[in-house]
């Protein structure tokens, strides 16, 4: 609709800063010069006014004019303040004409609104304030020549337009307030999850580790007479889930609320340290490039053998990290021997690719921490080893 009036800038894609003010100044100008003719006819045919008939048929050409030109350089500057001056001085020319009377007071209410949008706050508040100021003294001079108030058809239109005016100025301003916000939103969340991930393989980073790990053993470390961080997937009566802490979907798993934190093995969470063997040789043999190739297609072969709860995270350099809730160090140990078995027999960027394993579970004191580190200490063995195993500690 009126696609004619609304002249697309493509210099001003919608993320730019002027953006909705040159929708604004599109609006204002068309909706000025609809008033402005409609006033001109109504003053010239119903009132006879042929005074405010020419200052509105004046703002009339201003409109139009100042549209015309601004589609024409497309500056927002100043188009922004040629509409704000026309608009401003016309509907003080207007009060001050009437002297305040038949309601004309209240077309210097669109005045504020008008100008922090299109000139900003300063000038704004100094031009609000300047017509303002006019308006009180007009009300003063009322008071000093006081004369009988008659609310005839002119008043009656007066408030009618100016409120259908406002009405139309805050639903702009609501829904470019809204669209700012969505915006804002979207993009929040999208740095957020740029700093939990790791760009190279799309696992989870150490941040986003050390995250779910402090939260889960401050939890425990809270509420050790209430709240177990272990998962229980029985007891349902906390309404915290892993997955939360996890990937912000909640998962049916809870948080158990029982003191179990004497017998962990009942809520057992266990952590595994994964680093693969001689990758240095693969970079020197076969470049960085092919490494990172390598270093996607393990994590990707790793996620898909995750289960539900478990979190797969990118530790730094070649190494990752699991998370196994509701898993016991020998269940953990059984599913870490089958993860390494898998990957000795994948064809990895063509290469027969092996992994060195290091499994731990949580206990009672331990911090994240001593966790990783004792967890670090079983991969050390591993490779001591003769690497591709798996160490417990
Ligand atoms: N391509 C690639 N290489 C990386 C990345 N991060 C770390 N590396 C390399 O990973 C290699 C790790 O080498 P080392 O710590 O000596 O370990 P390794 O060769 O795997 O030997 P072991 O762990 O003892 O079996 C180094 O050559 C690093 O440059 C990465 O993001 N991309």
């Amino acid at each position: 609709m009126l696609k004619f009036w609304y002249k697309e800038f493509s210099q001003y894609p919608p993320d730019h800063p002027d953006y909705w003010r040159i929708r604004f100044i599109g609006h204002s100008l068309l909706i000025t010069t609809i008033y402005f003719a409609i006033l001109t006819v109504i003053n010239l045919v119903y009132f006879s006014g042929s005074m405010y008939a020419l200052l509105d048929a004046f703002g009339l050409v201003l409109s139009l004019g100042i549209y015309y030109r601004f589609c024409q350089t497309g500056h927002v500057k100043i188009t922004a303040w040629a509409t704000t001056l026309m608009l401003t001085s016309l509907i003080m020319l207007f009060v001050i004409s009437t002297k305040g009377y038949v309601h004309s007071l209240l077309w210097a209410t669109l005045i504020p609104p008008f100008c922090f949008f299109l000139i900003g706050r300063t000038w704004g508040t100094y031009i609000s304030s300047l017509c303002f100021s006019i308006c009180v003294f007009m009300v003063y001079l009322q008071t000093k020549d006081p004369q009988q108030v008659t609310f005839g058809i002119g008043a009656l239109l007066n408030v009618i337009e100016v409120c259908i005016a406002q009405i139309l100025l805050f639903r702009f301003y609501e829904k470019t307030r809204f669209s700012a916000y969505q915006k804002l939103a979207i993009r929040n969340l999208e740095i957020q999850k740029m700093a939990e991930i790791d760009k190279l393989t799309g696992l989870y980073n150490r941040e986003k580790l050390d995250e779910v790990l402090n939260t889960l053993l401050t939890t425990s470390a809270a509420n050790t007479d209430t709240i177990n961080p272990l998962i229980d997937t029985e007891d349902a009566s906390s309404s915290m889930a892993i997955g939360q802490l996890f990937n912000g979907n909640i998962i049916d798993k809870k948080i158990s609320t029982k003191p179990d934190l004497s017998s962990p093995s009942l809520h057992p969470i266990s952590i595994v340290i994964i680093d693969i063997d001689h990758f240095k040789r693969i970079n020197d043999n076969h470049g960085h490039l092919v490494g990172d190739k390598v270093l996607c297609e393990l994590a990707q072969l790793l996620q898909s053998k995750m289960r539900n709860d478990d979190l797969l995270t990118r530790w730094g350099g070649e190494e990752f990290v699991i998370i196994l809730p509701n898993t016991s160090l020998a269940d953990a140990t059984e599913l870490t021997e089958r993860l390494r078995f898998y990957i000795a027999k994948q064809n990895i960027q063509n290469m027969a690719l092996t992994i060195s394993l290091g499994v731990t579970q949580y206990c009672p004191e331990d911090n994240a921490h001593s966790l990783l580190e004792r967890a670090d200490k079983a991969l050390y063995q591993a490779k001591s080893q003769g690497r591709n195993c798996v160490a417990v500690a």
